[in-house]
C-alpha cells in the first residue's frame, strides 16, 4: 500500500491476514479473491503481522516508542473491543496471552513447580508459562522472518505486495480495515485460516468482534489438513479416539482422500492505497525495516543474548548503538543440522522437487527424480543426514506448504512411477508411507478440534459454577470454542478414559532450573550422561529439528522415566523446534506421556534398545557428542559401563566434562548392554533400514 488519503470511489479491497498460512500456492484466499465469482475486487491486499506476544520485538527501531504514544493517546476502538472479548473471555476461563499474569495456555491441573516464580533471572519478553523459555526460539525466529519475506516477494513479482506490521495480529487487521472504510474503500471482508487451539480461537474471536464495529466479516478458511474437511466420513466430534481407526476410515476414500490443489494464481490483484492516517495507528514495517537482514537481526538479538538450555551458541550482547546494530551478524547454521532449513514457500517447494520430483522434465516430459521418496519408508527412522525423512515439517508448520499440495504431489509421483513400470509393491509402500504420515498431522488437529468444541472436565466444573449451570462460550456453530484439553496435565484422557491412564495428577514431578543438577535441566542441557538422549536434545536446541525417533525416545523418556510434567518438555520444544505446531507437538507430547490418544496407555520406550536399533555405530551419537570420541565404539551409548581408568583415559567426569555415569538406569536396560549383543554391524546395514510396523515401528 502506497501512502495516500485519495478516496477510491468504487474500489473494493479484500484482505487476507496471514498466519500460519504463508504461501500462495494452494491458497483458497488468494484463489477466492482471484476467482470470477469476485471479478468487483478491485484490491487484494495480504497482511502478515509479527505477533508481539510470542516474539521479541522490542529492539525493532520505533515498536516500543508506538506502544507508548498509544498508551499516552489513550485506548483506541480496538482496545475496548478487547475489553468486552477480555470479559467474554474470562467467563471461558482464558484470558487472551499477554493480558495476564497467568498466560493462557494451560487450562488447569497442578503439578510443575512454576519455574516462573523460581528463578529471579528478572527476564522479559514472551516467555512460555511453566518453564519461562523464550515462546519461539531463535531457528524459528529465523525461518519465519526468511518464511514471509519471500511471500512478500512471490506477491510482488505476480503484481501484489505485502503489508508487514508488528504487534498483534487481530489489532493490526481491525485498524487497517477501520481506515479502509473510514477512507471510503469497501472491505468485502477478512479471511484468514481456521484455527482450533487455545491462543489461537481466542485471537479469531477478538478479530471478529473487531470487525463487527465497521460491520466487516470474518470468514475463516478450513485449509490446514491434507484432506478436506467436508470429505470427512464422520463428524468432527466423532473422530475415533485412536489412530489406526481413523487412517482406516479416512483410506477408504481411496484416491479421493486428497483433492487436487486450486489453480494457481499467476497475476496477483494490486494492493489498495494506504491510508495516510493509518501509520500513527498501526507499526508498519518501512524503509530499513523492509529489508529482511535488518528485521532479522532485530528480532534474533534478543534471542542470541540469551540462548536457551542446551543451545552451545555464546551469548552476545544486545547491540546498543548504531554502529553496534551495522556490525551486528546472524550466527550461521551449524553445519550438522539435518538440513539446511531456510525458510518460504520458494525452498519449501525446491525440498518438494527434490524429495519427491519435479512436476516437469524428464523422458516422459512429466518430471523426474524422486528417488528419496521411493525409499522414504526405510529410511524415515535414521539420525543423521538430510536425506531420511522428508524434512518437510518446517513449511508444513507455518503453511508456506500446504499438506493438501504435498498429498497431490505424492500422487503425482505415483502415477508417473506407475507409468514408468518403477511402482513396484516395495516402491509403493514406501511412497504411499509419506502420505501416512502425514495423516498423523491431521489426526491430531481434528483430534484437538474436537477437544476444543469440548471443554475440559475442569474447564467445565468452573463454568458451570461461574455460569451457575449456563453454559458459556459464544463459538458460532461449528466453531471452534478455546478450553481445549491439549494443555492439562490429565490431557484428552481426563475427558476420555480417566481409568486407564496409569499416573494420577499427583504423581507428576516438578523441577528447579536454578539447579544444574536438575534432572530436567540436564535433560534440556544434553548431558544425563545416556548418549542418545543428550545427543538428540543438542541437536534440538543447536540446529531446532530432532528426528521423529528422537523425540518419540525424549519425550517417553521425560515423562514415564523421570515423571516430570510432559508440559515442560512440549514447552521447550515449542521454543526451539523450527516445526512447531501446536497440535502435532502437543498432541504427540500427550501421546508419549500416556494421557492422550495412545491405546497403549503406558509406552516406555528402552533407551539403550532404541539406541543400538537406530544408532547402531554410535554415528548420530558422537556428531553431537564429540567428547566420546576416545571410548570403545561398543560402549559409546553406554559409557558408564567402560573402566575407570578408561573413563579417565577418555576425559569423562572431568570438571565440564561428559558425565561419568548416568541420571538414572532402568533394570530392563541391562539385556542390550554391550556384552551382551554381537559387535555393531557395518553402516547401511541397520534396522532404520527394516520395515516395520506404522509409526512406533514395532514395540519400543
Ligand atoms: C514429542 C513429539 C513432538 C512433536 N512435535 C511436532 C511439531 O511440533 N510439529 C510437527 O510438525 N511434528 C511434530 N512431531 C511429529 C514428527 O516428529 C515430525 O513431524 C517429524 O519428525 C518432522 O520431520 P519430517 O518432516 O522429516 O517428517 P516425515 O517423517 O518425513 O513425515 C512427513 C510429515 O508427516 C507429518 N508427521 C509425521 N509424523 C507425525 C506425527 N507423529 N505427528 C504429526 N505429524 C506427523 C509431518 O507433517 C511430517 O512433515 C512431534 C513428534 C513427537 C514424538
Amino acid at each position: 500500500m502506497s501512502a495516500s488519503n485519495k478516496p477510491g470511489p468504487s474500489e473494493s479491497v479484500f484482505v487476507q491476514l496471514h498466519i500460519n498460512d504463508l504461501r500462495t500456492t494452494d491458497s483458497p484466499a488468494l484463489s477466492l479473491a482471484h476467482s470470477q465469482g469476485k471479478k468487483h475486487i478491485t484490491h487484494f491486499l495480504p497482511i502478515y503481522v509479527f505477533d508481539e506476544r510470542i516474539l521479541p520485538l522490542d529492539c525493532i527501531p520505533g515498536f516500543s516508542a508506538s506502544r507508548q504514544t498509544k498508551d499516552v493517546q489513550g485506548k483506541t476502538s480496538i482496545d475496548k473491543a478487547e475489553k468486552e472479548t477480555e470479559e467474554d473471555a474470562e467467563e471461558e476461563e482464558i484470558k487472551p496471552l499477554g493480558q495476564e499474569d497467568k498466560p493462557s495456555r494451560t487450562t488447569t491441573n497442578q503439578p510443575a513447580t512454576k519455574d516462573r516464580d523460581h528463578r529471579s533471572t528478572g527476564r522479559v519478553g514472551p516467555r512460555s508459562r511453566l518453564g519461562n523459555f523464550w515462546r519461539v526460539g531463535r531457528h524459528r525466529a529465523k525461518f519465519l522472518v526468511e518464511t514471509v519475506f519471500d511471500l512478500k516477494k512471490t506477491y510482488e513479482s505476480k503484481g501484489g505486495g505485502l503489508i508487514i506490521a508488528c504487534g498483534k495480529p487481530e489489532d493490526v487487521a481491525v485498524k487497517v480495515v477501520e481506515s479502509l472504510v473510514k477512507s471510503g474503500k469497501k472491505v468485502e471482508g477478512v479471511w484468514t485460516q481456521k484455527e482450533v487451539t487455545t491462543e489461537e480461537v481466542t485471537l479469531l474471536r477478538h478479530l471478529r468482534h473487531g470487525l463487527e464495529r465497521s460491520g466487516v466479516e470474518l470468514h475463516l478458511v478450513d485449509s490446514k489438513p491434507m484432506i478436506n474437511p467436508s470429505d470427512l466420513p464422520f463428524k468432527i466430534e466423532d473422530i475415533p479416539g485412536v489412530f489406526t481407526s481413523f487412517r482406516k476410515l479416512v483410506e477408504a476414500l481411496g484416491d479421493d482422500m486428497v483433492r487436487d490443489p486450486l489453480p494457481e494464481v499467476k497475476k496477483v490483484k494490486p494492493l489498495p492505497q494506504r491510508p495516510a492516517s493509518l501509520s500513527k495507528d498501526v507499526f508498519i514495517l518501512s524503509g530499513e525495516l523492509l529489508i529482511m537482514d535488518a528485521i532479522l537481526r532485530y528480532i534474533l538479538a534478543p534471542l542470541i543474548a540469551e540462548p536457551q538450555f542446551g543451545d552451545d551458541l555464546e551469548a552476545r550482547p544486545i547491540p546498543q548503538t548504531e554502529e553496534e546494530w551495522k556490525t551486528y551478524t546472524i550466527p550461521p547454521l551449524d553445519p550438522r543440522s539435518a538440513h539446511p532449513f531456510i525458510g518460504g514457500e520458494t525452498s519449501g517447494v525446491a525440498r518438494l522437487d527434490d524429495y519427491l520430483g519435479t512436476l516437469t522434465g524428464g523422458k516422459h516430459g512429466k518430471g523426474e527424480g524422486g528417488s528419496k521418496a521411493m525409499s522414504y519408508k526405510d529410511t524415515r527412522n535414521g539420525m543423521v543426514g538430510e536425506a531420511f525423512s522428508t524434512k518437510f515439517s518446517g513449511w508444513l508448520a507455518n503453511g508456506s506448504l500446504s499438506g493438501r499440495y504435498i498429498g497431490w504431489r505424492v500422487r503425482q509421483l505415483q502415477d508417473r512411477l506407475r507409468e514408468e513400470g518403477k511402482l513396484d509393491k516395495h516402491v509403493a509402500g514406501n511412497v504411499y508411507w509419506i502420505s501416512f504420515e502425514l495423516l498423523w498431522r491431521d489426526f491430531f488437529f481434528w483430534t484437538c478440534e474436537r477437544f476444543s468444541h469440548e471443554p475440559s472436565y475442569t474447564a467445565k466444573k468452573n463454568n458451570q459454577r461461574k455460569n451457575k449451570g449456563q453454559p458459556s462460550g459464544e463459538a458460532l456453530p461449528g466453531e471452534a470454542g478455546t478450553a481445549s484439553s491439549l494443555f492439562n496435565l490429565g490431557g484428552w484422557k481426563e475427558v476420555l478414559r480417566p481409568a486407564e491412564s496409569q499416573k494420577t495428577l499427583g504423581d507428576w514431578k516438578g523441577f528447579n532450573l536454578d539447579d544444574p543438577k536438575d534432572p530436567i535441566r540436564r535433560l534440556m542441557e544434553g548431558n544425563t550422561g545416556i548418549p542418545f538422549l543428550d545427543a538428540c536434545m543438542r541437536e534440538l536446541a543447536i540446529t531446532g529439528f530432532m528426528s521423529n525417533r528422537g523425540r518419540q525416545n525424549v519425550a517417553s523418556f521425560w515423562g514415564t522415566d523421570l515423571y516430570v510434567d510432559w508440559r515442560v518438555g512440549a514447552e521447550i520444544f515449542e521454543t526451539h523446534l523450527i516445526d512447531f505446531d501446536v497440535c502435532s507437538n502437543w498432541g504427540n507430547w500427550q501421546y508419549q506421556a500416556g494421557v492422550g490418544n495412545d491405546p497403549r496407555s503406558y509406552r516406555q520406550f528402552n533407551q539403550i534398545k532404541q539406541a543400538n536399533d537406530y544408532d547402531p555405530d554410535g554415528e548420530y551419537v558422537l556428531t553431537w557428542i564429540p567428547e566420546l570420541g576416545q571410548v570403545d565404539r561398543r560402549f559409546v551409548h553406554t559409557p558408564w559401563l567402560i573402566s575407570d581408568a578408561e573413563k579417565k583415559r577418555c576425559g569423562l567426569g572431568t570438571p565440564g566434562g561428559y558425565p561419568s555415569s548416568p541420571l538414572l538406569v532402568q533394570p530392563q536396560w541391562k539385556k542390550h548392554y554391550p556384552s551382551n549383543r554381537a559387535p555393531p554391524k557395518p553402516k547401511n546395514d541397520n534396522k532404520q533400514n527394516k520395515n516395520k510396523g506404522p509409526h512406533q515401528n514395532g514395540k519400543a
